[in-house]
């Protein structure tokens, strides 16, 4: 199968329902999901082409922040509370499940704020310190320190820093103030892709915490916008998810106000042609996994609705079908295979973003 071809169900045959796509999406008064169906009344906005999204994002912020708003908060959320994801081995919560049920129960069925409504400018150092000094405190999540193998020499050689860890695998404040030192302005987002359970989410949470950037998940913010994801799928199909899915990358990716920030997509969004041409000349780490890393993650799971019934297997025969896919859109490839310790595969990206700076300025002016 082709990596250019479109993952709609009918194509793929993913499809995680056989409900109501959007053109026949019912309108349930009263429940929750009427936002969903408000949403199907808006077709999403074709996919700028590339060239039309450096214009955008070099226009200057028009709008003050919206404190509270629904970027906001996922923002505030991944940078408080990075570790709330379930540990690998357990059944695993999606972004959004992992969120406080108030803030993802009450996504607005008004008007959502655009994301351009809700620029951001890069976070002061203080504030960079501030955030990251609180995160030092915080008890990391058994589930990376139980998995965390001794550093080799090649990994603490390559990245310097990394041996600075206390006995509880939390950060020490050299590397702190190294993580601090090395923040850089960026003129993209830096945006992670890979197949389900990669670890896109969590990996994006710490990245963003560590280095001091914003981090956004499209899950998440489909999620805050017009309800669950499984929901959507059940009721509306993967195909409307989709449209939506386009609707909120795109926002992001076009806006000048998000270049400071990670930004993980769903495992299934670059197969979406829309998306693909979004991310053409983007920062692309694409999450390399494997069955044996993702199986403890996955087994049982119920949240993702593609996996069922059997998400081992679902989950071979969709990466097999997407692999290419996610390849040749990579600027990056990280090895997330095992059990790699979080600060060191954040500091391997962050080597990298730095790296390709100067490439990417190059390629503004150009
Ligand atoms: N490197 C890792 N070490 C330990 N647990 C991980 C790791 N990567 C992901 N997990 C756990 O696996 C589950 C799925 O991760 P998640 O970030 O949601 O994946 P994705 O966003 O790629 O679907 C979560 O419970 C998360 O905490
Ligand atoms: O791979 C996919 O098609 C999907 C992946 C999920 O996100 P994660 O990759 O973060 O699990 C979520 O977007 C939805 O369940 C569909
Ligand atoms: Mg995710």
């Amino acid at each position: 199968m082709s990596g250019r071809e479109q993952n709609t169900p009918a194509k793929s045959g993913f499809a995680g329902g056989s409900a109501a796509s959007s053109a026949t999406a019912r309108v349930i008064p009263s429940s929750p999901l009427a936002r969903i169906a408000a949403a199907t009344q808006k077709q999403p906005q074709p996919p700028e082409p590339h060239h039309q999204v450096q214009q955008v994002q070099e226009e200057a912020p028009s709008a003050v922040p919206r404190p509270g708003s629904w970027l906001d908060r996922g923002f505030s959320r991944a940078a408080e509370n990075p570790a709330d994801s379930s540990p690998a081995g357990g059944e695993e919560k999606t972004s959004a499940e992992n969120a406080p049920a108030q803030e993802t129960g009450v996504a607005s069925a008004k008007t959502p704020p655009t994301v351009a409504q809700t620029p951001k400018t890069a976070p002061s150092f203080a504030a960079i310190a501030a955030r990251v000094a609180a995160a030092s405190r915080q008890k990391p999540e058994p589930a990376v320190n139980s998995a965390q193998p001794a550093l080799s020499e090649e990994q603490v050689h390559e990245n310097p820093g990394a041996e600075h860890k206390d006995t509880d695998g939390m950060i020490h404040p050299q590397q702190v103030r190294e993580m601090q030192e090395s923040f850089a302005e960026m003129t993209r987002p830096i945006v992670l892709i890979g197949p389900m359970a990669a670890g896109k989410t969590y990996i994006g949470t710490h990245l963003a915490r560590f280095y001091g950037y914003e981090f956004l998940d499209a899950d998440q913010l489909i999620v805050e916008r017009y309800g669950e994801v499984s929901e959507i799928f059940e009721i509306f199909g993967e195909a409307h998810f989709r449209e939506l899915e386009v609707k909120v990358i795109e926002e992001v990716l076009t806006s000048p106000a998000y270049r400071n920030t990670v930004f993980s997509l769903g495992g299934g969004a670059p197969m979406t042609d829309a998306v693909a041409q979004l991310l053409r000349g983007q920062n692309v780490v694409y999450i390399l996994v494997d069955a044996p890393t993702v199986e403890p993650r996955i087994t049982g799971s119920k949240t993702r609705p593609l996996l069922q019934p059997n998400p081992v297997q679902r989950w071979s025969e969709i990466f097999e079908h997407r692999r290419e896919r996610y390849e040749s859109l990579a600027t990056y490839t990280l090895d997330a295979r095992g059990a790699r310790p979080i600060g060191v595969m954040a500091a391997e990206i962050q080597s990298f973003v730095l790296a390709s700076r100067k490439e990417n300025l190059k390629h503004d002016r150009g």
